[in-house]
């Protein structure tokens, strides 16, 4: 077993606590986003060494990071419906019939969360994206796992994207150790809009955790 796969596991067992749990309180879920977030700092110390901040070198070996980025998009996309759709003409699809201008969308959450394709698909299973390398990519091409949307209208800024959304992560979680505002609830209720969105927005209180002398502050962890 890999390294990267083993830490996923860990990283796993640390998720289905937060997410299993009925009773879960603030103290234990606050336990558990710890271990979570030490896993990927671990990868991080490993690939991009505490004295140094995340370039873009060093993304492509950050592999607990980028099956995470990948698992939070498959169970929190952006765009839950993705963009309406027009037909220009009239068309059959698995035997419905959809007339010339009518308005589809198209249930990406859902799809995202289909029980036939993913096991367990309400918990957070980064690990999957590590043992089925190079099936999930952002192409629309796996009608599984879409979350930049597929085809024509498919999102014109993934480029961009790929690339800010393990950078921005990776970055923040190298250079900080976050604790919990006093009185914080994690919760995963989600506000339905043409964005999905944390209905109670997560407060964290950053600290710094690495020794950059050139940026004026010190490791403190
Ligand atoms: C986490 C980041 C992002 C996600 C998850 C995301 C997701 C999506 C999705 C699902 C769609 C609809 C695609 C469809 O209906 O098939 C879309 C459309 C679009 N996105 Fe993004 N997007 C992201 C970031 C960006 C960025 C950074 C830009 C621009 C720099 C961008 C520009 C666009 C544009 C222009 C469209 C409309 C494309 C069209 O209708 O032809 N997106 N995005």
């Amino acid at each position: 077993m890999s390294l990267a796969t083993n830490r996923l596991l860990q990283l796993k067992a640390a998720l289905d606590f937060v997410v299993a749990g009925t009773d879960t309180t603030s103290t234990t879920s606050e336990w558990a986003m710890a271990e979570i977030m030490r896993k990927i700092q671990d990868e991080l110390d490993d690939v991009v060494g505490k004295n140094s901040t995340v370039e873009e070198l060093h993304i492509p070996k950050l592999h607990c990071l980028d099956a995470v980025v990948k698992e939070n998009l498959r169970l929190h996309l952006v765009a839950p419906l993705l963009l309406p759709r027009h037909p220009s003409k009239s068309c059959y699809v698995a035997r419905y019939t959809i007339p010339e201008g009518a308005q589809v969308l198209v249930n990406a959450w859902g799809i995202h969360r289909d029980p036939e394709a993913w096991d367990n698909p309400l918990e957070f299973h980064p690990e999957s994206f590590l043992t089925k390398n190079g099936k999930w990519d952002y192409s629309g091409n796996n009608f599984h796992y879409f979350p930049f949307g597929t085809g024509r209208r498919i999102c014109a800024g993934i480029p961009l994207a790929k690339r800010l959304l393990p950078y921005v992560l990776a970055s923040l979680l190298h250079l900080f150790e976050r604790r919990f505002a006093d009185g914080t609830e994690i919760d995963m209720l989600e506000k339905t809009g043409i964005t999905l969105k944390k209905m109670i927005p997560l407060v964290v209180v950053p600290k710094p955790r690495l020794l950059l002398e050139k940026y004026g502050y010190w490791f403190c962890g």
